[in-house]
């Protein structure tokens, strides 16, 4: 009998729980046992482990963050921390493990496939969707919805008081939250680090100062990616005010982006991977990622998900950048009718 173990790692996304819940129910169901190892890659290296029993697992996945705790561990670097977990693996009589977490926690498993002989696989859990190989990743549409829901609500104070705001939201290399978002809070305007070239602070100020006078009486809202503007988004919003002589707000979504209960959608694709890394297991596959690709489980090898990049949907690009200029030209027939 196989016995596997399961990590979550890096930051925690929802629908990690129905994910641990679907490989604990599916391996059962093939008389595997699942252990957990608490707090990513630490928690294997230091032996947090917790046995993870069907009967645990009732009311879990409608949970947000993860019940096996995760970390950064940048320790795991260093080939004696993935040799002492590989070792704390052998003394577990391990022979699979699932790794749920972005890229860097694929890379920890890539690095551990290489000191320890069991099988090892990576389930995509980030709320950034910036890994290469799979259309979505556990937890992408909860943040989505999140922000969108954040945007909708400074919509209706700016809309009120005929404000302008900066709203930043997560993802640190990537502008999938980013532009997701900004299409469904129907942003006026999108900073997300792939846009080529980047809008200069002078085509922002220009842009407010335009729908202003057009629109002395509506709300603009400017979705922005996190790390993009040197300073942050509270000195664009200084900048701006300053070059367009209309107070700029700024408001960082923070991590309330990545708590709450994951949606319908990450609950089946979590659940879906989860249950397609136990049949993983049992074909022998080792090294790959378990994605999806248009509604198909595909098996990825771990390391074409992260040493690639992974493009926006120039559609999607398109779709906003579009609305935009429409948005702008409406001003401008209002303005001049
Ligand atoms: N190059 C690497 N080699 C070994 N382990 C790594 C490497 N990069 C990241 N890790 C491990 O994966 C963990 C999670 O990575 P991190 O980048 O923080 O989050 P995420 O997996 O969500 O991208 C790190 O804290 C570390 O333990
Ligand atoms: O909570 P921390 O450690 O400050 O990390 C914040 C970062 O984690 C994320 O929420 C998720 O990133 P990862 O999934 O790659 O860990 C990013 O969007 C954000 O930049």
């Amino acid at each position: 009998m196989k016995r596997i173990a399961v990590i979550t790692s890096g930051g925690d996304a929802p629908g990690m729980n129905a994910c641990i819940r679907a490989i604990v129910l599916t391996a059962s169901q093939h008389d595997i046992e699942v252990i957990g190892f608490r707090h990513g890659f630490r928690g294997i290296v230091e032996d947090l482990n917790q046995p993870l029993h069907p009967n645990d697992m009732r009311l879990v996945s409608q949970r947000g963050g993860t019940i096996l705790l995760s970390s950064r561990y940048p320790q795991f670097k260093e080939v004696d921390a993935a040799r002492q977990a590989a070792a704390v693996l052998d003394q577990h009589d391990i022979s699979a493990l699932v790794v749920i977490g972005g890229d860097g926690s694929f890379r920890g498993a890539h690095h551990l496939d290489q000191y320890w002989d069991g099988q090892v696989l990576g389930l995509p859990g980030t709320i950034d969707n910036d890994l290469a190989g799979t259309d979505t990743t556990i937890g992408f549409t909860t943040a989505v919805d999140t922000a969108m829901e954040a945007i909708d609500r400074i919509r209706e104070t700016a809309e009120a008081m005929a404000r302008v705001f900066l709203i930043e939201v997560m993802g640190r290399h990537a502008g999938f939250i980013g532009l997701h978002s900004a299409i469904a809070g129907s942003a006026e305007a999108m900073l997300v680090p792939e846009l080529e070239p980047q809008p200069k602070l002078a085509d922002l100020a220009d842009s407010i100062r335009r729908a202003r006078q057009a629109f002395p009486d509506s709300s603009y809202l400017i979705v922005v990616s996190e790390n993009l503007w040197p300073g942050g988004v509270e000195e664009l919003a200084r900048q701006l005010t300053q070059a367009t002589g209309t107070t700029c707000h700024s408001a960082p979504l923070g991590h309330i982006q990545r708590g709450g209960r994951p949606n319908a959608a990450d609950r089946i694709l979590s659940m879906q991977l989860g249950q397609a890394a136990v049949h993983a297991v049992l074909d022998g596959i080792s090294g790959h990622m378990i994605g999806v690709e248009q509604g198909h489980v595909v098996r990825v090898p771990l390391h074409l998900t992260f040493e690639r990049d992974k493009q926006l949907d120039s559609r999607l690009v398109d779709l906003q950048l579009g609305l935009q200029q429409l948005n702008f030209a409406s001003n401008v027939v209002k303005e001049s009718a």
